[in-house]
């Protein structure tokens, strides 16, 4: 499996710690995020996940800022990418199971480091009910 992650200066230390975890589970991690936490704005870090996303070069994203909500809203503009912005764990497998995201935006600024990679795992280990929530993620690309 192939993850790409990307963060502004508000996420350097979330990714870092994330990377790690993901790499001691033999995935592939492709990293766009800044590793300073010297300001940057963050479309020019999360544009790049949101692209390998979209073109398959990954099978998910992680995308990390303070709010995580900048982050979110730019890798939603990307045809077939489902971000979602979570804050618990339930909301997480919620947006695989019904969503079937693929791109995980966190809000660093919200959320402990713990619950981060909490959070990371039950995205990894979740699926997709499929049913009645395929067809309305269906519905979700515009035509
Ligand atoms: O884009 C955001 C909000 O939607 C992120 O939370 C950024 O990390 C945040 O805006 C950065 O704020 P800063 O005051 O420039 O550190």
């Amino acid at each position: 499996m192939t993850i790409s992650i990307g963060n502004d200066h508000a996420g350097t230390t979330y990714k870092t710690a994330i990377q790690n975890y993901l790499l001691s589970q033999s995935i592939e991690v492709i990293n766009h995020g800044t590793d300073s936490e010297e300001s940057v704005d963050y479309p020019d870090f999360v544009h790049p996940v949101a692209q390998d996303v979209e073109n398959g070069t990954s099978h998910y994203g992680i995308i990390i800022c303070g709010s995580g909500n900048g982050a979110n809203m730019t890798a939603n503009k990307h045809q077939g990418v489902r971000s979602a912005l979570c804050w618990n764990t339930e909301l997480v497998a919620l947006a695989r199971e019904h969503n079937n995201a693929n791109v995980l935006s966190l809000p660093s600024r919200f959320i402990s480091l713990e619950e981060a990679l909490e959070f990371v795992k039950v995205f990894l280990h979740t699926s997709f009910e499929g049913g009645r929530h395929e067809r309305r993620v269906d519905k979700i690309a515009c035509q």
